[in-house]
C-alpha cells in the first residue's frame, strides 16, 4: 500500500493534489509521500523484531538528506557505499555507529573519513582492499571493524545489470577463497572481524535465492568458527524487490520469517540493507505531455520528463506504470509511446501505454522513488528535477530545481585556447 491514490478522478499524493503540486512547483518533479517511507520502514522493522537486527537502508536507492532524515529519526542505519554518501548520513543526522561502508573500490581517504567518523563496519570486497585498509588504520591508529562481503554465487533470478552474487560479477570475494581472507584478516594487526556480509542482487522476486544464499554464509561461518574465528553479526544485504507490473515479490514479513527461520538459534545479529522495498513505492515521478505526434507506426507522446531524469526504462528495459493525474480527462485514447526530449532513441519512460491523452496533461510514472533521482544526470543539459516530500497536507521542498547557473557551475571558457592557433595560422 501506498500513499498515492485517487479521491474521485484525482490522483493525491497523501492529501495533496498532484495538480497543485504541479501548479506550485512546475514538471518534472519527484514527489515523495512521508507516510509510505515510514509505513515500509515499520513493516520491515516489525518483521525482523524477535531477532537482533539492525536495517541498514541502502544510501545509493535514494539519498535525499530529508529521505535520510526521516530514516534516521526511525532508527535506521545506513548502507554507503562512498564518502559522499556517508557526508549525507552525517548532515541529515544519521548514526555512524549504524553505518556500514560496501563498495568494490574504496578509496584510501574514503577509508580514513569513514574511520574518524567510526562506523560501525566496512563490508571488505578484495584482499587488495584489506590490506589498504589495515595500512589506513595503522596510521591512524585505529582498528578496524570488517566483515567480508562474499560472493556466495547463487543467481538472483533478476536482470543482469543488477546480479551482483555470481562468480562472473565483480563483487565480494569468492566464498571458495573466503576462509582464507579471513585468516588472513584474522592476522592483521589493524582490522578485526565482526562480521560476515553478502548482497546477491537487486529486484528480487523469489525467496529462494535469499535462503541459498544464507545457507551458503552460515556454512561458512561454522567453518570459521571451527578455526577460532568469530562472527558476530551477518549482513544479507538488501535486494528484495517490489512490484512494478505484476511481479509477485515476497512480502518483508514473508522475506524476514524466511531468513530469521534459518538464523534463530544462533547468536548472531543480523543486518539488512533494503533500498529499494522501502522508497521505491514512495515516490513518484510528475510529468507534463508538451506535444502528442500521433502516427501511421506509432504514437508519441511527448512529455518533459527524459531519460535524465528516470534513467531505468532506458537502461534495464524497466517497465514502470504510467498513469493520469486526472482520470476523467478526455483526450485521445490510443496506445502511446511517453518519451522524453532528449536525443536518444532509448530516452522512453514507457511504451505501448494505452492512455487518453492531450497535450498539458499531467502524468505520474509510479515506483519511482528508488534509483529514480539518485541516477538522475544532466545529459543535454538539462537542470534535475526538484525532490518534493508530502507529509499529510504539508508539502516540503526538500531539494529545488536546479538552474541553468547551476549547470554550468566551475566551468571555464579558456580564453587563450586558440589563440596560439590563431597566431600560428596568421604567420603561415
Ligand atoms: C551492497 C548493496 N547493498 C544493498 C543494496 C540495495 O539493494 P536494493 O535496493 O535492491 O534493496 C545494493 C544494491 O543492489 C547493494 O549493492
Ligand atoms: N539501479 C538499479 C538497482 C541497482 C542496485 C545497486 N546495487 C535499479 O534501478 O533497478
Amino acid at each position: 500500500m501506498d500513499h498515492f491514490q485517487y479521491r474521485g478522478d484525482r490522483l493525491l499524493a497523501e492529501d495533496v493534489d498532484l495538480g497543485d503540486i504541479a501548479a506550485r512547483f512546475g514538471t518534472p518533479c519527484y514527489v515523495y509521500s512521508a507516510a509510505t517511507l515510514r509505513r515500509h520502514y515499520q513493516v520491515f522493522d516489525d518483521a525482523l523484531a524477535g531477532h537482533p537486527h539492525l536495517i541498514c537502508y541502502a544510501v545509493k536507492a535514494n539519498s535525499n538528506l530529508a529521505i535520510l532524515g526521516l530514516l534516521a529519526d526511525l532508527g535506521s542505519g545506513f548502507d554507503i557505499v562512498s564518502v559522499g554518501e556517508l557526508e549525507r548520513v552525517l548532515a541529515a543526522g544519521g548514526d555512524p555507529a549504524k553505518v556500514v561502508f560496501s563498495g568494490v573500490g574504496k578509496r584510501a581517504d574514503e577509508m580514513a573519513r569513514a574511520l574518524e567518523a567510526g562506523i560501525r563496519c566496512f563490508n571488505v570486497e578484495s584482499e587488495s582492499e584489506l590490506q589498504r585498509l589495515n595500512r589506513v588504520a595503522g596510521e591512524l591508529g585505529v582498528i578496524a571493524p570488517v566483515s567480508l562481503r562474499v560472493n556466495p554465487d547463487v543467481d538472483a533470478g533478476t536482470h543482469p545489470y543488477i546480479a551482483t552474487g555470481l562468480k562472473e560479477n565483480k563483487f565480494g570475494i569468492d566464498i571458495a577463497r573466503a576462509e582464507a581472507v579471513y585468516r588472513e584478516a584474522a592476522a592483521l594487526p589493524h582490522v578485526a572481524v565482526v562480521g560476515a556480509d553478502c548482497h546477491i542482487g537487486s529486484q528480487l522476486t523469489r525467496l529462494d535465492p535469499f535462503r541459498d544464499a544464507v545457507s551458503r554464509m552460515l556454512a561458512l561461518i561454522d567453518r570459521l568458527a571451527d578455526q577460532g574465528i568469530t562472527i558476530r553479526h551477518l549482513d544479507v544485504g538488501g535486494g528484495l524487490g517490489i512490484t512494478y507490473r505484476d511481479e509477485t515479490p515476497p512480502s518483508p514479513a514473508d522475506y524476514a520469517t524466511a531468513v530469521r527461520e534459518l538464523v534463530a538459534d544462533r547468536d548472531l545479529e543480523l543486518l539488512v540493507e533494503p533500498g529499494r522495498v522501502l522508497v521505491g513505492n514512495a515516490g513518484i515521478l510528475l510529468t507534463r505531455v508538451e506535444l502528442l505526434k500521433p502516427g501511421e507506426h506509432k504514437n508519441f507522446a511527448i512529455v518533459d520528463a527524459a531519460m535524465n531524469d528516470l534513467l531505468r526504462p532506458a537502461l534495464y528495459d524497466a517497465w514502470q506504470a504510467i498513469v493520469p493525474v486526472d482520470r476523467s480527462a478526455g483526450g485521445n485514447t490510443r496506445n502511446w509511446d511517453v518519451v522524453g526530449p532528449v536525443c536518444e532513441t532509448g530516452d522512453w519512460l514507457g511504451r505501448d501505454r494505452e492512455l487518453s491523452l492531450a497535450e498539458g496533461d499531467l502524468l505520474a510514472v509510479r515506483s519511482a522513488g528508488a534509483y529514480g533521482f539518485a541516477m538522475a544526470s544532466n545529459y543535454n543539459s538539462r537542470p534535475r528535477p526538484p525532490e518534493l516530500l508530502v507529509d499529510g497536507e504539508a508539502v516540503h521542498e526538500v531539494r529545488s530545481r536546479e538552474t541553468i547557473a547551476d549547470l554550468m557551475r566551475g566551468e571555464q571558457a579558456v580564453a587563450s585556447l586558440n589563440a596560439g592557433l590563431t597566431a600560428k595560422g596568421a604567420k603561415g
